[in-house]
This record gives C-alpha cells, sequence and structure tokens, in this order.
C-alpha cells in the first residue's frame, strides 16, 4: 500500500498532562518513534464517558497550546459496577477500601491536530482484579491493579513488564501505528 500523503503540522506533538509518571511511562514506551515534546499542565477533570473525556481535554489542549496535541485520560473499571469508577477513579479510591473485583485498566489517547481538529482515540485495556494493596505507592492504583495471568501488581512488577501489558502500552502501540501510516511532517522538515 502506497504511504498517505504528509499531513504538515506547525510544530511537534506536544503530550499535555499534570501527571509526572504518565509522562515517564509515555517516555518509556514511545523512545525515539514519536517526537514529542511535553507540557505540564493540569486540565480540569471532565464528567462523561470515556472517549468523551480525552476527546474533550484534546480539545482544550490543543487550543492552549495552539498546535497539535496528545492527551490521555485513564480509568479503573470495575465489572461489578459496570465499569465504573471509570474516569472517577481519582476520587473513588480516596473515598473507599479496596476489594477483590475483577476490573479492568483503561487509558484512551486522543490526538488532536489543532485548535478546532476533530480528535482521535486510541483505546488500551487490560484485564486483571482489584487486590489488597501490594507494592511501591508512588503512582495511582498500581499498588491495587494485578493483571490477569500475572501473580505480582502493576506496582510490584518491574517498569518494563507493566509497559509491555499494560493499558497505556497497549494504546501507544495503535498511537504509534497511526504515526507510521499518517506520515506527518513538522514544518521544518523533520518528520513527527
Ligand atoms: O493531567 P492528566 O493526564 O489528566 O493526569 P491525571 O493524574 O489527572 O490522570 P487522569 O485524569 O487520567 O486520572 C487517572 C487517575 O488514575 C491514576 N493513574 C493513571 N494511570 C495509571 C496507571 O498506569 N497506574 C496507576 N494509576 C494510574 C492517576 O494517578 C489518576 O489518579
Ligand atoms: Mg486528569
Amino acid at each position: 500500500m502506497a504511504a498517505a500523503a504528509a499531513r504538515v503540522l506547525p510544530k511537534a506533538v506536544t503530550f499535555v498532562t499534570g501527571n509526572a509518571k504518565k509522562l515517564e511511562e509515555v517516555r518509556a514506551i514511545l523512545g525515539s518513534s514519536i517526537p514529542f515534546q511535553s507540557l505540564k499542565l493540569d486540565l480540569p477533570e471532565l464528567q462523561g464517558e470515556p472517549e468523551d473525556i480525552s476527546k474533550e481535554k484534546a480539545r482544550m489542549a490543543a487550543s492552549q497550546v495552539n498546535g497539535p496535541v496528545l492527551v490521555e485520560d485513564t480509568c479503573l473499571c470495575f465489572n461489578a459496577l459496570k465499569g465504573l469508577p471509570g474516569p472517577y477513579i481519582k476520587w473513588f479510591l480516596e473515598k473507599t477500601g479496596h476489594e477483590d473485583k475483577s476490573a479492568f485498566a483503561m487509558c484512551i489517547f486522543s490526538l488532536a491536530l489543532g485548535p478546532g481538529e476533530e480528535p482521535i482515540t486510541f483505546v488500551g485495556k487490560t484485564a486483571g482484579k482489584i487486590v489488597p494493596a501490594r507494592g511501591p505507592a508512588d503512582f495511582g492504583w498500581d499498588p491495587v491493579f494485578q493483571p490477569d495471568g500475572f501473580d505480582q501488581t502493576y506496582a510490584e512488577m518491574p517498569k518494563s513488564v507493566k509497559n509491555q501489558i499494560s493499558h497505556r502500552g497497549k494504546a501507544l502501540a495503535l498511537v504509534k501505528e497511526h504515526f507510521a501510516a499518517a506520515n506527518y511532517k513538522v514544518q521544518n522538515n523533520e518528520s513527527a
């Protein structure tokens, strides 16, 4: 199949997040496959369906950055609660204990090529269960999420293993495929 005609972007894509741990993982997973810059910005915590939240984040980030952006929103979804707390996990874990429950972790990246552009989404999911906390507590709910097929929680496993099997790793594999097929170029002729 012939490569798509290059789409020229005014500048390299900016990954916008207020979460240093997310940025660390995105850097580790993407390596040099997609050149991007990052910007620490606390975007509002929106409500709604996970995909809509992610897209709206991208729209807000694109207008603030005035250029192409990548954002993501992460959910932890309990099957017994029909997918909740989902995007509200941030508050939920502060208020409740952790029961043993089957669950899935989900990451939705949204790419907006500029202000007013419709974001494209990329979804990664990893199934697992909620367990009593084990391992370092330096990233969100990592200590209470044990992916299926493993006897370690996300927090206990080496980062490289988490990144290979995680919701974020799976979503970023789709982002990489998209960039490879889309053939973006930044204005100074570097490929993006
Ligand atoms: O600026 P943004 O990118 O929105 O960063 P955030 O920390 O607000 O992140 P979310 O809005 O996506 O909220 C997701 C919550 O889940 C946590 N989280 C995200 N990814 C995680 C992961 O891979 N493992 C454990 N916790 C995670 C994160 O710390 C938040 O409390
Ligand atoms: Mg957030």
